[in-house]
This record gives C-alpha cells, structure tokens and sequence, in this order.
C-alpha cells in the first residue's frame, strides 16, 4: 500500500542529509517506526504520508507516485487517503467538534454529511460531545476526537507520531487499544512513529531506524 524508495532528505540549515531504509506498508499489517530521538522519524512519517518531498527518492501509495503529483493533487490526495493523529489534537478551539470533523470533509472535498460525523462520534463514544468547543473536552476525549477527524474520510492509513510518548503504562495500553480498535472499525492500516519500546508488540512489522 505504501512503498517507498531511496528516501533522503536534507534540511537546509543541517549538515548533514538524513537518509532512510526502504519501507513497506501493507494493507493490515500495522507498522511502527522505531528509533531514538533525532534518528529521522517525524521526518520519514512526513515524506511517507505527503507531507514534505523529499531530496530524493519516491513514494508510492498504492502505485500512485505521490511526489510526482502537483501539490494541489497531492494535497487532496493526502486528505482522502491519509488521517494524521498529531501530539497535540490540533483541532481549531473557535469550531465545535462536529465542525471540526465537518471541516475535514470539505478540505477532502468529499460531502460534508454530518451523519457520517455523528456516526463517527458515536463510535468513539464522544457523540455527545459533537456540539461542545475544543476546550471542554478532557484530554482522552480530544484524542477520540482528533481520531474522528483522521478517520472520517475512510483513509487507507493512520499516521501518527509517538502517540504514547509521555504516558505512563495504563495510559500506554489504553491508547494502544483505542488505535487498535479503531483501525479494525474503520479498516485503517496503522503508520506509527515512536521511540516507546513498549508498543512494539502490538506491531507485525518494525522498522528500526
Ligand atoms: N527544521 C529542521 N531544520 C534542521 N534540522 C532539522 C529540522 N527538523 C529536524 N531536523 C534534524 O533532523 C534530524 C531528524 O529529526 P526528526 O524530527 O525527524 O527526528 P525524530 O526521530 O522524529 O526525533 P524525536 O523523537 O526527537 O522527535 C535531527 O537530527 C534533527 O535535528
């Protein structure tokens, strides 16, 4: 499903350029990137998921060449195929959560329906949150919400960077279990970056950078 090859990529104010091993994400097999702080994670994730073109090298999501797209077709490429969980929920505080997932639909250009959205919600047990701001949910809940948002266009992957990072073990299994649960709802393959040594067995295929 997404493949890649010869990845490197070089920030303009560093040295040296970061060089990546070739991955393979296949449809089901949940894939985590693992590495030490600084090995290139974030960076990978980003040119795995659309985020930034690389120096070198391509991606391809399903045999489509991201990079070889405009930015325009990647752009809308990326919101119908991709969802991304940041650390930070990055949901915009001034929408409701309803709005903000309804905010996803438009951007992928897929109709907005907020039946979808509730649906969505109700899975995540957050529906009766839909008309609430941002700052009245607890932390869990703005997880489940940024969650919604990633999965309400059907992407094919669940990106997220070090999700557990921070979190002590019963907080660590519980997301886990969340994202686990969530990709066998919504029949999502799992991108995940991370340093925590402690998710890997929840991972078919590792990649150690
Ligand atoms: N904007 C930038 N400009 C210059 N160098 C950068 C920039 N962002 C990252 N780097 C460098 O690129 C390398 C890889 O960074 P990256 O953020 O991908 O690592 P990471 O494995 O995700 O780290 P962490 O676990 O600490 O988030 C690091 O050496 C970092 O210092």
């Amino acid at each position: 499903m997404i493949r890649s090859e010869n990845l490197k990529f070089q920030y303009s104010s560093a040295k040296n350029e970061l060089t990546f091993p070739t991955i393979h994400v296949d449809k089901n097999k949940h894939t985590l990137l693992l590495g030490e702080s600084g090995s290139g994670k974030t960076t990978l994730l980003h040119l795995l998921g659309g985020l930034s073109a690389p120096t070198a090298g391509q991606v391809f999501i399903d045999s489509h060449d991201i990079y070889a797209l405009s930015e325009e077709k990647r752009d809308l490429f990326r919101a119908k195929n991709m969802g991304f969980i940041f650390q930070d929920a990055h949901l915009l505080k001034n929408l409701t959560i309803e709005e903000n997932i309804i905010l996803a639909q438009y951007l992928a250009k897929v109709k907005q329906d907020r039946n979808a959205v509730i649906t969505v919600l109700d899975k995540l047990q957050i529906k009766d949150k839909a008309n609430s701001y941002p700052n009245q949910l607890s932390r869990g809940q703005l997880q489940r919400a940024a969650i919604a948002r990633a999965v309400i266009n059907h992407p094919k992957v669940l990106i997220a960077d070090e999700p557990t990072a921070a979190l002590d073990d019963t907080n660590t299994k519980y997301v886990m279990d969340l994202l686990m649960e969530t990709a066998a709802t919504f029949e999502v393959t799992l991108l995940i970056a991370t340093h925590d040594t402690r998710i890997k067995s929840y991972f078919a295929n590792t990649y150690q950078l």
